[in-house]
């Protein structure tokens, strides 16, 4: 038997009973004894509808995972609320010293009560893949020289010392990493599972330093692993999506726990529980930014802080051109579009959250935080703005596909789409005549599987289109996205293809689409870069 909290609960006070079912008001929660099969999960819900009460299965699984018994809100804190999340990403958090400022950065702002959610340190996460790589072919008894391995618990043993606490707070972490590559090199297999539990120890051990040197400076802190929480998601390991009864669950145990103790909370960005497995599973690279918004969102919170190594979301990739410009303001429709088409300064699927919450995220630079950074908002004033920002996204492939029929027949895109959907392929940036098509195909969804498994999928891809059309499949192209007011279209492709001339490169395909605020070129990859930096200087750096 489990005992379970109900959340969504419309009207507080009522009371119900069933053959099964024994509820108990207690404010607005009721809790209910059943035993723990997925049949009763959908019984409950179920019951649950007939009498006016909003609750899912997934709602119920979050409680009976935590298995917490119902608590009262006894609050012995200040009685203060929590405020912001500030997301401080692996550049912030890469040494000691970074911790050590991070710590005073959030003392720096003594009315803020914020949630503070971490990043794996530095480039931990990389060498985790790495060394479970190597694990695979290295054989046990060379685990233990794994260079990745013995990296990552240097800087972690070194960090705890130079923190001044105590190394029990990760010993059992680094003891338990060395033991999880044992056993990928014994199994000779790393699976996407166990890749996602691998690189949770990034994570586990970054907010535990963390919240053990607030403590230690006494700064009252608490760290929570995500997937202890309620962070609910489906169970794609390495591209894993929240689920909606993550919300619910967050909240209760962030703010229960606030309320009665006032410990900033520290929480692992980038992990979550798989619904069905349990397992810990990862939100794709960068996802703590998805967390912070998660949690914003969660919490109602006023504002979400996201603290990175530039000065906010820039005018391009400062990797291709050094003189790109910090962007003040930006819309969510317009942050979201940039993170997709490659800006790698935000997760993709994390502007969702704040969005349906209508909360602010400001992007900040930890190493410069007086200078004013980026602040995302539901809307903007548009009626100057014409570019905000060019994105690149690299090593995209494109198909040009012809109908082998005439014009006039209809269903020949139908079919196109239906291939792609049969295939799970998904498609990125299209243009489309009545009887031709061109599209490039998701790289991030398609460079994620395994080589053997792409090419396969690329030539059944082409197979079956070719039934029906002439297929021409073009390998290495890029995508340049100019994210801006598409209201100016015309001025923006004006100066692109004077650009574009001047520079002797060809567009081979062009969309503006139902976005309005992305026109997405697409170029061979080699003369890529160099479009960014001669559009970069057309519209930032001349006069109007
Ligand atoms: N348009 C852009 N604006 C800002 N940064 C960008 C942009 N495109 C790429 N970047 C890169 O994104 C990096 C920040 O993202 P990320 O490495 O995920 O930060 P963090 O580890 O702090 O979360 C920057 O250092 C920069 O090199
Ligand atoms: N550590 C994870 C998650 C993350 O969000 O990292 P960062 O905030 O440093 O991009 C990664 O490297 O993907």
């Amino acid at each position: 038997m489990a005992s379970l909290q109900l959340y969504g609960v419309k009207t507080p006070g009522l009371a119900l009973s069933s053959k099964r079912l024994e509820f108990a008001s207690k404010g607005a929660c009721f809790s209910v004894t059943l035993p723990s099969s997925s049949a009763v999960f959908r019984d409950v819900e179920h019951s649950c509808r007939n009498i006016g009460l909003r609750v899912s299965c997934e709602a119920l699984r979050v409680d009976l995972l935590q298995r917490k018994e119902p608590e009262t809100c006894d609050s012995s804190g200040t009685g203060k609320e929590l405020t912001c999340v500030m997301k401080f990403g692996g550049s912030s958090v890469e040494s000691a010293e970074r911790m050590k400022e991070v710590a005073n950065l959030i003392l720096s702002f003594p009315d803020e009560r914020p949630v503070i959610v971490l990043s794996a340190m530095g480039k931990t996460t990389n060498k985790l893949l790495k060394a479970g790589e190597k694990a695979v072919t290295c054989g046990v008894t060379n685990v233990e020289s794994i260079e990745e391995l013995s990296f990552i618990k240097e800087l972690h043993l070194r960090t705890a010392h130079e923190l001044g606490v105590e190394t029990t707070v990760i010993e059992k972490h680094l003891e338990g990493l060395h033991q999880l590559l044992k056993g990928i090199s014994m199994m000779k297999e790393l699976t996407l599972r166990t890749r996602d539990y691998l690189v949770s120890f990034g994570e586990c051990m970054s907010t535990r330093l963390f919240s053990a040197y607030l403590n230690k400076i006494g700064h009252k802190a608490r760290q929570y692993d995500a997937f202890e929480i309620g962070f609910i998601t489906t169970d794609d390991f390495t591209n894993a999506d929240i689920l909606e009864a993550t919300y619910p669950a967050v909240s209760k145990t962030l703010v229960g726990d606030w309320s009665k103790e006032n410990a900033v909370p520290v929480v692992t960005g980038y992990l979550g529980k798989g619904w069905r497995s349990c397992a810990i599973t990862t939100l794709g690279r960068g996802g703590s930014d998805l967390t912070a918004t998660t949690i914003g969102k969660a919490l109602g919170l006023r504002e979400i802080q996201v603290w990175k190594d530039v000065d906010g979301v820039l005018t391009c990739d400062p990797n291709i051109y050094p003189g790109a410009q910090s962007v003040p303001y930006l819309t969510f429709d317009e942050a979201a579009e940039l993170a997709y088409f490659g800006a790698q300064v935000l997760h993709p699927l994390s502007m969702r959250p704040a969005r349906d919450g209508d909360i602010p995220v400001r992007v900040k630079n930890s190493y410069n935080p007086t200078a004013p950074g980026t602040v995302i908002t539901r809307s903007r004033d548009m009626s100057k703005a014409v570019l905000t920002s060019i994105v690149l996204k690299r090593n995209v492939t494109m198909l040009d596909i012809a109908s082998t029929r005439m014009l006039g027949q209809y269903g020949f895109l139908a079919k196109v789409f239906t291939t792609f959907e049969d295939l799970g392929i998904s498609v990125d940036v299209v243009a489309t005549s009545e009887v031709s098509i061109s599209l490039t195909l998701d790289p991030a969804k398609l460079w994620g599987r395994e080589l053997i498994q792409r090419v396969n999928e690329l030539d059944n891809l082409v197979e079956e289109l070719e039934k029906i059309a002439v297929v021409k499949l073009l390998q290495r192209r890029s995508i340049i996205s100019l994210i801006g007011n598409v209201q100016k279209s015309s001025l923006i492709l004006e100066k692109v293809f004077q650009v574009f001339r001047s520079n002797g490169v060809n567009v081979q395909m062009i969309s503006q689409g139902a976005s309005k605020v992305n026109i997405s070129l697409i170029v061979n990859d080699e003369e890529a870069e160099q479009c960014v930096r001669a559009l970069h200087s057309a519209f930032f750096e001349t006069d109007p």
